[in-house]
């Protein structure tokens, strides 16, 4: 099946179907004419289809070089020091990304620094929506951001292959599409403060068949064809969506900020870390229930509460920002971001006016935008996606920490910019904290990290 790529991307072929691998050596000729290919994997995408790709290569004459592949373990991470040093091995030949979401990224990023004119990615699990997209999350200088480069010339993915990888990567994936409901929320959000206002053809290419990509959770179990099918091509179409907005805004609102605190705290479970769609799944439950509690009230009670809700001096911020992130490799860049957002005096009066001026209007949108927490939980729990704070290694203190620090290290509006603003932010997590959305934390006691 070839993937639909609107118009004007750089992405040339998006293709999932069965035995496509054989058709590498074509591809290559194609787009990369007189150029020597090197497959870049990790032990664990070796076997899954790493090393089927080099006897192709070999088998086809195109003499492939030495493929460069990461050992399993420790497992590898997306952190920009990989792609300082894979750039120089990867100048001057085609790289052939063959892996899940962070060989992807390092090989995006790693391709595009070292002007290789492109790369070739044969994706091996349905865990994310990386492939398409023209960044790459990486954690540079201990701060997670998407950094901005080329797309994928070209995308493969073998049935074969990706409908085999193991459950918690078909379930991860499925997580990190759910994500664009909840997503979509924080930008109903923006758009109706006038903020980032929607771009129709954007949303239309993750929103319009969303619901129906994420329908079948228990074909996806199953690993039923057809299901399979839709999980990729919505994360393949989210992918896109970044590459056409040229940012990850489409795919991305709260849940995914307080995933990305969480991997920079390093979180662990059971000595591993998360995947990104576990700590996805619970951040996206997270803003379910946030949304859900906030927009319970009405214009008016809300009007109420942010009345008599003092407004938060630059010191002060800076306090809470020294507090919370002090001693974290990521505490300057949020001093940067989250004074930078602060509004004051007549701004913020202003914004706390038109925020209840477009209540009824948000109201009404995210009602038709959410799904019920109860019903997302099912489906995650259906595929074995973390509901729990402890599911992914987290106590009572860092479930929190991921809420107040993700609203200082993004210069994207979400529900946390509006509670942030109303002076509602520490009422309404109490009230998600305490009314049964989650029932098991990490005991402080286990947590042995960082001493917290
Ligand atoms: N650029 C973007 O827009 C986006 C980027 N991301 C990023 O992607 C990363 C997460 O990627 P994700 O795919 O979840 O995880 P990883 O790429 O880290 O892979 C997790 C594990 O799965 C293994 N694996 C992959 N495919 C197979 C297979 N077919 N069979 C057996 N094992 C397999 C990998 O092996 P091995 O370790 O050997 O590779 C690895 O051990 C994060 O850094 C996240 O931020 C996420 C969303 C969007
Ligand atoms: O992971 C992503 C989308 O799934 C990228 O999003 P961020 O903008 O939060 O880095």
């Amino acid at each position: 099946m070839q993937i639909p790529i609107p118009a004007g991307l750089q992405t040339r072929m998006c293709v999932l179907g069965d035995d496509v691998l054989k058709d590498i050596p074509a591809i290559l000729r194609q787009y990369w004419p007189g150029k020597t290919p090197k497959i870049i994997a990790d032990a664990n995408t070796w076997a899954a289809a790493g090393q089927a790709v080099q006897d192709i290569l070999c088998a086809a004459g195109m003499a492939p070089a030495e493929p460069h592949i990461y050992p399993a373990q420790p497992m590898l991470h997306g952190d920009y020091r990989h792609v300082v040093a894979l750039k120089p091995i990867v100048r001057g030949l085609v790289p052939v990304a063959v892996g899940s979401g962070t060989i992807n990224d390092l090989v995006k990023c790693s391709s595009h620094e070292a002007g290789t004119g492109g790369y070739l990615c044969v994706a091996t699990a349905p865990s994310v929506d990386g492939y398409t997209s023209s960044g790459a999350a990486l954690v540079v200088d201990g701060f997670k951001k998407t950094v901005s480069c080329d797309a994928p010339l070209a995308i493969l993915a073998d049935n074969a292959v990706v409908s085999q990888a193991p459950m918690p990567m078909v379930a991860a994936g499925y997580a990190d599409l759910a994500a664009k409901i909840v997503a979509g929320a924080d930008w109903h959000i923006a758009d109706a403060l006038g903020i980032t206002p929607h771009d129709q053809v954007t949303w239309d290419m993750v929103q319009k068949d969303l619901r129906q990509w994420l329908g079948n959770p228990q074909g996806i179990l199953e690993r039923q064809s057809e299901a399979m099918a839709g999980l990729f091509l919505g994360l393949a179409a989210t992918g896109f969506a970044m590459q056409y907005y040229h940012e990850s805004r489409p795919a991305s609102g709260a849940e995914h900020l307080f995933s990305h605190i969480w991997e920079m705290d390093e979180i662990e479970v059971n000595g591993e870390a998360p995947s990104h769609g576990f700590k996805v799944a619970v951040g996206t439950l997270l803003a379910t229930a946030l949304m859900d509690e906030t927009f319970a009230l009405s214009a008016d009670a809300m009007r109420a509460c942010a009345d008599a809700a003092p407004e938060v001096s630059p010191a002060e911020r800076r306090a809470q920002i020294d507090a919370l992130l002090g001693g974290s490799s990521f505490h300057v860049g949020a001093i940067d971001v989250a004074i930078g957002k602060l509004l004051t005096g007549a701004a913020l009066q202003a914004r706390r006016q038109q925020i209840i001026a477009a209540w009824p209007l948000m109201q009404q949108r995210l009602e038709q935008q959410l799904l019920p927490y109860a019903e997302l939980r099912r489906r995650f729990q259906l595929l074995g996606c973390p509901v729990e704070p402890a599911d992914i290694g987290l106590d009572e203190a860092e479930l929190r920490k991921g809420v107040l620090g993700a609203a200082m290290i993004r210069n994207r509006y979400t529900i946390l910019d509006l509670l942030f603003e109303l002076g509602q932010f520490d009422v309404m997590l109490d009230r998600v904290m305490s009314k049964g959305y989650f029932t098991r934390w990490l005991p402080k006691a286990e947590n042995h990290r960082r001493g917290l």
